[in-house]
C-alpha cells in the first residue's frame, strides 16, 4: 500500500487527486491538506502530490525533501532557475525523489513529444494555449515546456529564427517568447486546458492540438507518478515521458 498525502486538497486538481487516491486499491490517503492546514498532517506518507500555486510550491518541496518524502508535483511555474534550486535541495539531502510534470495528461505528453519531433522540419512554430480564466499563471507550464522542447529541437537542427516581418506592434500582439518560440495565452470561460502547436513550411502547415475535457483525465498520469516516483533512477525527473517509455 502506498501512503499518499495531497497538498492543495481543496483545489480543482487536489480534490480530484484525493478522490483518485481513495478509489485505488494500492493507494491510501494519509491526509489532504490545504492552505489553512499544518503540513505535519502528511507525516507518515510515502509520497505527497502537490497541486497548489507557483508561489508556494518551492517551500512545499523544500519541506518534503527535508522530511524525506517523495514528491509528485503538478503545480506550474518551474523554469530552469527553479529546477536548479530543486537539484540543489536534493543534493543536500539523501532520500526523497521528486517528479515534476508540467502536464499529467498522457495525450498532452504525447502532444509535446510529437511537437518536439516535428520541430526540425518547419520554418515556423508558434504555440497557442487556451485555459479556464481561473488560472493564475501565463503562459501555462505545458506551453512553456513545449516551447523549450521545440526551441531545443530547432537549435539542434541549426534552424534560424522563424520568419516574422513585424515592425509595428501593439504590446502583446505577438505573444511572448520562450526559447525563441512565440507563445500566446487565451483565458476562456467554459474551457479547461487546451493547446495548439502550429508549424509551417512552404505550402504546408501542421497543427497538433490537445484538449483536456475534464480534470479526471489527469489522474492516470498522477497515479502513475505516485506508483513510480520512489523507484525512479534520478532524484529529479521532469515530465512523464520516461515513465511512458518515450
Ligand atoms: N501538471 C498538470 O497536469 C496540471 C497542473 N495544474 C497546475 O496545478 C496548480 C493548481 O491548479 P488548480 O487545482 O486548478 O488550482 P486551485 O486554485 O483550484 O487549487 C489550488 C489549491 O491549493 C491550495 N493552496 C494554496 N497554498 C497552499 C499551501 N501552501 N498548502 C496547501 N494548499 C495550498 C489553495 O487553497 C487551493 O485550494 C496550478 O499551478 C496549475 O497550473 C493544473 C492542472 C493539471
Ligand atoms: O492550470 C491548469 O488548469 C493547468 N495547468 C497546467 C499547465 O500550466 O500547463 C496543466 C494543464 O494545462 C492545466
Amino acid at each position: 500500500m502506498i501512503k499518499v498525502g495531497v497538498f492543495g486538497a481543496l483545489g480543482r486538481m487536489g480534490s480530484e487527486v484525493v478522490r483518485a487516491v481513495e478509489a485505488e486499491a494500492d493507494t491510501e490517503l494519509v491526509a489532504g491538506i490545504d492552505s489553512a492546514d499544518e503540513r505535519e498532517k502528511v507525516l507518515g506518507a510515502d509520497v505527497v502530490v502537490d497541486f497548489t500555486h507557483p508561489d508556494v510550491v518551492m517551500d512545499n518541496l523544500r519541506w518534503l525533501v527535508d522530511h524525506g518524502i517523495h514528491a509528485v508535483v503538478g503545480t506550474s511555474g518551474f523554469d530552469e532557475a527553479r529546477l536548479a534550486e530543486v537539484r540543489a535541495l536534493l543534493d543536500a539531502r539523501p532520500g526523497a525523489n521528486v517528479l515534476i510534470a508540467p502536464n499529467f495528461g498522457i495525450a498532452a505528453v504525447l502532444m509535446m513529444n510529437f511537437a518536439a519531433k516535428a520541430a526540425p522540419h518547419f520554418e515556423s512554430a508558434e504555440i497557442i494555449e487556451l485555459h479556464h480564466p481561473n488560472k493564475a499563471d501565463a503562459p501555462s507550464g505545458t506551453a512553456y515546456r513545449t516551447a523549450e522542447l521545440i526551441g531545443a529541437a530547432r537549435a539542434e537542427a541549426g534552424l534560424d529564427a522563424a520568419p516574422d516581418a513585424t515592425t509595428s506592434e501593439l504590446p502583446g500582439a505577438r505573444g511572448t517568447q520562450v526559447e525563441g518560440v512565440r507563445v500566446h495565452a487565451l483565458r476562456i470561460t467554459g474551457m479547461i486546458a487546451h493547446q495548439e502547436v502550429v508549424f509551417g513550411t512552404h505550402g504546408e502547415t501542421l497543427t497538433i492540438r490537445h484538449d483536456s475535457m475534464n480534470r479526471e483525465s489527469f489522474m492516470p498520469g498522477v497515479l502513475l507518478g505516485i506508483r513510480r516516483v520512489a523507484a525512479l533512477p534520478d532524484r529529479l525527473t521532469l515530465g512523464l515521458e520516461s515513465l511512458l517509455g518515450l
